[in-house]
């Protein structure tokens, strides 16, 4: 198993910023990852329309009762890595599997957080929790995503007990059952040096370095992508020369 060098990973990253999450997942399902990456339930409070990717650099929240210590001498926001995905969850014992996804009604995230992010060049903040300052976000045109928003600032709900240490996201899937025909809950994770990559599609996670997903791997979806986006540009020409959709789909994507 061979982690990708950061010269790879800058290329790959400089790729992605050319697609969307929804290339992405085409990719990623095609090479062996079911759920295309996504990370459900999320909106993307900032208007802007464009894409952010970069790398996952990961902060945990946790409820005050939670027998970790408090990390009070880290502030994670003026440590956020240039180039850096910030993404914010919450430990298990705070999540829900379905609507509203966490049971802290304060905000994690606000708009001095983003003015410091942008500032030190991060790229977008994910947020599996409520954020607030929308107005903000939209000013400073960097791009947030969260559950929910709220008016609450976290202090005195939640203490930081983690950074860079991998974040679990409970995630419900009511269709697809299990082999005992239940739904399938489960924790999806984030690790620290994952590629994000968000819009107002939502945001999908490309392993880095971990299992499979070597230097081999991340470079059979960076040649596909474009592959696959030069196809469906090709279907939609055919649509509106009036063919058959399923049809052009079919023919279009046939080495794909
Ligand atoms: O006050 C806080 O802790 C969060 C907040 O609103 C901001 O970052 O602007
Ligand atoms: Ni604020």
């Amino acid at each position: 198993m061979q982690i990708p060098s950061q010269d790879f990973l800058t290329q790959v990253i400089s790729t992605l910023k050319d697609y969307s999450p929804c290339d992405v997942a085409d990719a990623l399902l095609k090479f062996g990852l079911p759920d295309g990456g996504f990370f459900p339930n999320l909106n993307q409070v900032s208007s802007n329309d464009s894409c952010s990717v970069g790398v996952a650099y990961t902060v945990t929240y946790a409820p005050m009762d939670d027998p970790r210590p408090e990390l009070k001498q880290v502030s994670y926001i003026d440590q956020a890595p240039p180039g850096s995905m910030i993404v914010i969850g919450l430990t298990r014992s705070a999540q829900l599997p379905g609507a509203p996804y966490v049971k802290i009604t304060n905000a994690l995230y606000g708009g001095l957080m983003s003015t410091r992010a942008k500032y030190l060049e991060a790229q977008g903040t994910v947020v599996f929790g409520r954020v607030r300052d929308v107005s903000e976000h939209r000013a400073l045109n960097y791009n947030v995503w969260s559950y929910g928003t709220g008016i609450c600032a976290p202090k005195g709900a939640v203490k930081l007990v983690a950074v860079n240490e991998p974040v679990e996201v409970l995630v419900e899937d009511y269709y697809n059952k299990n082999e005992e025909g239940s739904s399938r809950k489960a924790y999806k994770t984030i690790y620290p040096g994952d590629i994000i990559i968000g819009d107002e599609n939502g945001i999908a996670r490309v392993p880095v370095g971990r299992d499979v997903y070597d230097d081999e791997w991340l470079s059979k979806i960076i040649n596909y992508i474009p592959k696959r986006v030069e196809a469906d540009e090709l279907v939609a020409k055919d649509i509106m020369d009036g063919k058959k959709a399923k049809e052009s789909q079919k023919i279009r994507r046939a080495n794909l």
